[in-house]
């Protein structure tokens, strides 16, 4: 849509009356309207500003002729409307500012609609013979909200119906055809007799309602399509201010009919500049919406010319007007227009101004036409008809083949695709791994270099999983096919720069040659014209690739980071739990174990060793990448037969270790059923899962056992013990580390004596619990002699070994170590005495870390709170779950 302003000259009566012009065009765009009460010695507003200014697709003033207008605001639409689509002007302002004006101008300065259907005519004349059309008119006012014939008023009230496609119709309106320009003139000239108009004190000849000139081109191409271009051209009622009009009885009635229908467009010119497109609007308000309803959101060319009066008097009238105007400035039609008439409309151009070009050739810049964007086309259409047919011709072929080239230049980078997502995915690895390094705190290069030095030639030749293979096999074929891709497209590119000097050279060639400064300007034209086109394969290329890259598959990359996240704790916190434990692993473990930390690292030479298995899946593309346990007895560490089998189990386990907790039983203590390893934080194994085997305590101190994975591995040094998460955790972790579940005893617990006497029955010098753990601790434990009740004698036989240390932090011990029984507990409440679960391994085994902390009887590093850790069944003989106190 298009929104001008004009501003009328001052009127006579204006004048008389002392009025001072406040509205005035800056420039083409930019109106000031100033307000002529505002005091320039108003020191209390100085601040505000005085003046106001509107910005504007144009601005006219007193001295813009007809014609000016015209050609700036109208001019285009004639094509728009031979060529089938939907064109609508309309006059708005107050009343007296020059809408009719404006519109039907006068016999030696005729308005829009007279220029207008002139040059339709002219240009149907000049249309080729492959086309016929046809002009017909109507011309209605719209008074009252009512619709009245123009050039029939008998017909009296008509009505506004929409036909099957959409269109809203008058129905029964006269639909005069016309063949030429006098004669839709002579049309309206009878039409603007019946308008209704009334003398207001505005006005002497107010027009009371909307007039409205419809012209329909029917547009019949031979052997083609038919079409149907409306042209509606309005001039609108005026809008008024009862106060100013001093309206009263039919007039004050009109008026308010008036400003109704033109509150109802502004509502929809409000509503289609609303950046919300699905904005309702409500066209049903006034019959003048309604019957603009094609014309203003959908699809048509809009151009609304505002009026205003200069006058200081017309302040409040310009303001609103303005306002009016400038929210006008943001609709946005969408006009629904196919190719053909596109080409069609610039047919019509052509011709149309073949017709006139002749005439002005050789008088660049003088004449009537003095526009630069006009004096353009015309160059570029005079120049079109003029230039050597042999340089068209070339041209035309350089641009066929360039775009050829673009399509081709396009088309490698698009099969690229496939492989920059898989090397994104690769960044994601490598990005994964950064993070790990992070998470442990651990400088960026430092396992790399660690892990070197440890292990050097002795590293395990572990072979890839199959996915990994496959996935590594698909991004070699991948990257190869993308360096082919990429040299074609190398030498592509250089076709196609070569192309493009094709009509520089060209030009170049024809400049010495006899033609004019308007062909040559073609050409140029040409040149730029084709430049944009040319030059966009590159960044659609880059924008595809970059958002390849950007945005990999993005919900396998979620899935993918939460699996590496999850693998990553499991094995740090296993790792820590051997440690913690002083558990000897075999050698082979710890090599998978260094091998990881490289692999975490980056080290790039590490091929044979584990590679986290991330592989997409060519049917399911953004599946979960699989981690894949290694099978076979080729494998240098066995596996124990079903032990790494899938969890089918569709709940997902969770991303954090799981807290080793069995299921405790009335007292807060772990039965000694195996099978809660399995529904530990609410994921309980499936039935097709395997139960790993529970090996009892051999010794019969442990009252139960830890839930384990059981395995057979020669040479490891015996019973190991590791806890078991959940047997997806489990996998996820025997796949990554390669090595299969372990073979675990649960070693003997030992217990630590319950407070023999609660403090309300403690003899004098008894100690209490802490004391005797005090005491326990500084005795080595094994060597400690404490007192000892007959129950607590016979139920707890095994002593603390030397190598228990407690952590200072933990004030009496840790919480395995802290006595269950208060120092003062209330009396006569009776508080149940605990042995504690002590599990140590009672010999340092070689190659074990030598490590603080205090493990527990479950086989969980002790901490100050309850950190999941496992509780395995408490072990102490003798003696119930619940100690009573003595007496
Ligand atoms: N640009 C202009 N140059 C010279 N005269 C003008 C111009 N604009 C308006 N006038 C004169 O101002 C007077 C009022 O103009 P016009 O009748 O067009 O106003 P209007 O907006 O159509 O009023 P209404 O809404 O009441 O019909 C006319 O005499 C007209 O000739």
């Amino acid at each position: 849509a298009l929104v001008a302003l004009r501003i009328r000259p001052m009127s006579a009566a204006e004048l008389a009356e002392g009025a001072r012009p406040i509205a005035h065009r800056l420039d083409e765009q930019v109106v000031v309207l100033r307000d002529p009460l505002a005091d320039p010695d108003d020191v209390l507003r100085a601040s505000r500003s005085q003046q106001k200014s509107y910005s504007f697709d144009v601005a006219f003033d007193a001295t813009a002729t007809q014609e000016t207008v015209y050609r700036a605001t109208t001019q285009s639409l004639v094509t728009v409307v031979i060529s089938g689509s939907n064109a609508t002007v309309f006059a708005y302002g107050p009343t007296g500012c020059g809408k009719t004006y404006t519109m039907l101008g006068t016999d030696g300065e005729p308005g829009l609609c007279a220029r207008t259907l002139g040059e339709l005519f002219q240009a149907i004349e000049d249309a080729s013979g492959d086309v016929e059309y046809e002009v017909s008119m109507s011309y209605l006012e719209i008074y009252n909200e009512m619709i009245r014939d123009l050039l029939n008023p008998s017909l009296g009230r008509l009505q506004l119906r929409e036909d099957a496609g959409g269109t809203v119709q008058v129905t029964g309106i006269t639909q005069i055809p016309a063949t030429s320009a006098d004669e839709v003139m002579q049309l309206l000239a009878r039409g603007n007799r019946q308008r209704t108009q009334e003398p207001t004190a505005a006005n002497r000849t107010s027009s009371r309602s909307h007039a409205v000139l419809q012209v329909t081109v029917r547009r019949q191409q031979r052997g083609g399509g038919l079409r149907h271009g409306r042209l509606f051209m309005i001039d609108l009622a005026g809008s008024e201010r009862a106060a100013q009009t001093r309206n009263r009885g039919q007039r004050m009635k009109e008026g308010a009919h008036i400003n109704r229908s033109l509150l109802a467009l502004g509502n929809c010119i409000k509503a289609l500049s609303h950046r919300a497109s699905s904005k309702y609007i409500n066209y049903r308000d006034s019959k003048l919406t309604r019957l603009l309803k094609d014309s203003l959101g959908g699809n048509s060319h809009t151009v609304m010319i505002a009026h205003i009066s200069p006058a200081s008097t017309a302040f409040a009238e310009s303001r609103s007007t303005l306002a009016y105007a400038h929210r006008a400035k943001s609709i946005r039609t969408t006009v629904r227009q196919d190719p053909l008439s596109v080409a069609a409309n610039l047919h019509g151009e052509i011709r149309h101004l073949k017709g006139q070009g002749d005439t002005e050739l050789g008088r660049p810049g003088q004449g009537k036409h003095r526009d630069i964007p006009y004096t353009q086309a015309q160059v570029r259409l005079r120049g079109a008809r003029r230039e050597p047919v042999g340089a068209r011709q070339e041209l035309a072929g350089v641009r066929r083949e360039q775009v050829a080239l673009s399509h081709l230049l396009l088309q490698p980078q698009g099969t690229a695709l496939p492989a920059q997502h898989l090397l994104a995915l690769t960044l994601y690895v490598s990005r994964g791994q950064q993070w790990s390094e992070e998470e442990q705190g651990e400088p960026v290069g430092h396992s790399d270099s660690e892990g070197d030095s440890d292990t050097g030639d002795k590293r395990l030749e572990v072979p890839e999983p199959p996915n990994v293979a496959i996935a590594h096999k698909s991004i070699t074929v991948v990257a190869q096919k993308q360096d082919r891709l990429r040299q074609q497209k190398a030498e592509l590119s250089r076709h196609f720069r070569q192309r493009q000097q094709h009509p520089r050279r060209l030009e170049e060639a024809l400049r010495p040659r006899s033609i004019s400064e308007e062909q040559r300007e073609l050409l140029a034209l040409l040149r730029c014209l084709h430049r944009p086109e040319l030059e966009m394969p590159e960044p659609c290329s880059h924008t595809l690739l970059e958002g390849g890259l950007r945005h990999p598959p993005s919900v396998t990359a979620q899935r993918f980071d939460h699996h590496r996240a999850l693998c990553a704790r499991i094995i740090r916190q296993q790792q820590q739990l051997i440690v913690d434990h002083r558990l000897s692993v075999p050698r082979p473990l710890e090599e998978l174990y260094e091998t990881y930390l490289r692999e975490l690292a980056g080290d790039p030479g590490d091929t044979g060793t584990l590679k986290v298995a991330h592989t997409l899946s060519p049917t399911q593309g953004m599946s979960l990448p699989k981690i894949l346990p290694v099978r076979g007895a080729e494998t240098p560490l066995e596996w124990d037969s079903g032990q790494a089998r899938s969890c089918d189990h569709p709940t997902p386990c969770h991303d954090s270790l799981p807290p080793l907790r069995p299921t405790r039983d009335r007292y807060g203590w772990a039965p000694t059923t195996p099978h809660t390893h399995g529904t530990a934080e609410g994921c309980p194994l499936p039935s097709s899962a395997p139960t790993p085997r529970v090996q009892e305590d051999p010794t019969g101190t442990a009252g139960g056992a830890v839930p384990v994975a059981l395995g057979r591995r020669a040479g490891w040094g015996g019973p190991h013990q590791l806890p078991l998460a959940s047997c997806a955790h489990w996998q996820v972790v025997s796949a990554l580390r390669c090595v299969p579940p372990l073979h675990i005893t649960v070693p003997p617990q030992i217990t630590v004596p319950a407070d023999p006497f609660p403090s309300s029955r403690r003899p004098p010098g008894a100690p209490c619990a802490a004391e005797l753990l005090r005491a326990h601790r500084a005795g080595g434990g094994a060597g400690t002699q404490h007192p000892r009740t007959p129950q607590s004698a016979a139920r707890s036989k095994a002593t603390p070994p030397a190598s228990c240390q407690v952590s200072p932090h933990l004030g009496t011990g840790c919480r395995d170590h802290r006595s269950p029984v208060p120092h003062a507990p209330s009396p006569g409440v009776g508080v149940p005495s605990r042995p504690l679960p002590l599990q140590l391994p009672t010999t340092p085994r070689k190659g074990q870390h030598p490590r603080r902390g205090c493990v527990t009887g479950n086989g969980a590093r002790a901490s100050g709170k309850d950190d999941g850790v496992t509780g395995a069944e408490p072990s102490w003989r003798g003696a119930g779950p619940c100690a009573k106190p003595a007496g």
